[in-house]
This record gives structure tokens, sequence and C-alpha cells, in this order.
């Protein structure tokens, strides 16, 4: 049986150990905060209009998602439901820029007029 997350948390005697932790988890989670954006870049390659980079949809069954993960994990959902929401904001804006940058850089199609 795998541990829970949170159970993984170490007993800290200093803040000088709080932060020696979060500066190790940082160095964990911020190249995978790197790689997830990797996709905010093939998202925008693949969508026709800039119209569909966000997807209430998705975000909705992302939040869903995680907020139970985070609960087997230990956590605290709504915790987890604010950082994934404001991540995704962040992400969408970034994935605009990578659209508008694609189609200035002449790597997307045109879209067709459509008809009156
Ligand atoms: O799934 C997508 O369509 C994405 O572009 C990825 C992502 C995400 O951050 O996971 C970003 C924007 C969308 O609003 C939904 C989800």
């Amino acid at each position: 049986m795998s541990t829970r997350a949170i159970d993984r948390t170490r007993h800290c005697s200093s803040m000088a150990q709080v932060r020696q932790h979060i500066d190790a988890l940082d160095d964990v989670l911020v190249p995978l905060l790197v790689e997830r954006g990797g996709y905010m870049t093939q998202a925008a390659r693949i969508k026709t209009e800039a119209a569909q980079v966000r997807d209430e949809a998705r975000i909705e069954q992302i939040v869903q998602r995680v907020r139970a993960r985070a609960a087997a994990e230990g956590g605290e959902p709504q915790v987890i439901e604010a950082i994934y929401r404001a991540m995704m904001e962040a992400y969408i804006a970034f994935e605009h820029r990578e659209f508008a940058r694609l189609v200035a850089e002449g790597h997307k199609q045109p879209q067709e007029e459509s008809a009156p």
C-alpha cells in the first residue's frame, strides 16, 4: 500500500527546516509545471480557433479530478481546487500567447470565413 502524501510531511523543529523541505519540493514542482506548460503549446498547435483555448467543461473535469486526488492523499480539496483554478488561468493566458505566436509565425492555417 502506498503512503499518502500528507504522511510524507516531516516533523520540523525550526522554520529553517520547514523552508528547506519547501524548497526541495519546489525543485520537484517547478520542472513539472514547466513540462505541463509545454502541453499548452501543443494544445495551441492543435486547436483551430482562439475561442477553443478556454474550455470550461475540461476545467471543471480537472477540478473534480484533482479534488478527489487531494482527498485521497490526505490534503484539503478546497486548497488544491484554488491552486488549480489559479494555475489554469495562468496556463490559459500562456496558451493564448502561444496561439497568437503560432499564428504570427505562420504555423497555423488562417480559419475560413464562415458563410453569412
Ligand atoms: O485541455 C485543454 O484544452 C487545455 O488547453 C489544457 C488546460 C489545462 O491547463 O489543463 C488549459 C486550458 C483549458 O481551458 C483547459 C485545460
